[in-house]
């Protein structure tokens, strides 16, 4: 059995913080599935394509390469939000669920993080994980990321960016983020990175044990 452990939350909740530890650890190939949405946004951005040009998103979605991914551009503020709206174009979800299901098939194992990866992508998975905090929480945390970075930032304006990106991915008709019935849930509003990755192996040991 190729293990397989697959994190999903909303917008800035730290599943990507939490998966790349948990890769690093378990010894696991890691995919950020949002970074595979942000890429076809702005391959559309980047050519002057409208991002509801299902034909051309299709197309980006089918050429990506996904280690060629570029975090440092797809990281930006503005291209998360232009995902999620190519993200609701169910052939563009079609073409890049089936490039992170043959991610997620290739040994030695992977660790994925998305929005539907427990749902959708890899419903067999070893172990699920849904990692949410407060949108409040969410907004701090990645305000203090941007101004860490060097950046400018407004902290409100990052909690109604999340708030309206949250009702989006929850609100679409193909795949909407919801944690899988048997996903283990970890609010870490309350947790420092340590605690939560303590948490998330806790529950990852018991499920590899069982497998
Ligand atoms: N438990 C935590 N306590 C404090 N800060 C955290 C915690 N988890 C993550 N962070 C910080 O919050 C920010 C957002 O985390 P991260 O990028 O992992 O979220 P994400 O869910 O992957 O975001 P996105 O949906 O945008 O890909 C980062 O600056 C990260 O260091
Ligand atoms: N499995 C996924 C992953 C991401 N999305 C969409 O992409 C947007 C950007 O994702 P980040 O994790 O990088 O913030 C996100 O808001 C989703 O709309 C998705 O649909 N499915």
């Amino acid at each position: 059995m190729i293990p397989v452990i697959a994190i999903d939350g909303p917008a800035a909740s730290g599943k990507g913080t939490l998966a790349r530890r948990i890769a690093a650890h378990y010894g696991l190939r890691h995919l950020d599935t949002g970074l595979t949405y942000r890429a076809v946004a702005h391959a559309l951005v980047a050519t002057g394509k409208p991002l509801d040009d299902e034909a051309e998103a299709v197309a980006a979605a089918e050429r990506l390469d996904l280690s060629a991914m570029d975090r440092t551009v797809l990281a930006a503020h503005a291209v998360g939000e232009a995902a999620s709206k190519v993200a609701v174009m169910p052939a563009v979800r079609r073409a890049l669920v089936e490039r992170q299901r043959r991610f997620a098939e290739t040994p030695p194992g992977a660790v994925l993080d998305g929005r539907d990866i427990g749902t959708v992508v890899c419903p067999d998975a070893t172990a699920k994980l849904y990692v949410t905090a407060s949108p409040e929480v969410r907004a701090k945390r990645r305000y203090h990321e941007i101004l860490a970075g060097g950046g400018v930032a407004d902290e409100a304006a990052i909690l109604a960016d999340i708030q309206k990106r949250d009702a989006r991915d929850m609100g679409r008709a193909d795949s909407p983020l919801r944690p899988a019935i048997d996903a283990h849930l970890l609010d870490t509003s309350d947790m420092t990175i340590e605690t939560a990755f303590q948490a998330a192996r806790a529950k990852i040991d018991r499920a590899l044990e069982r497998n």
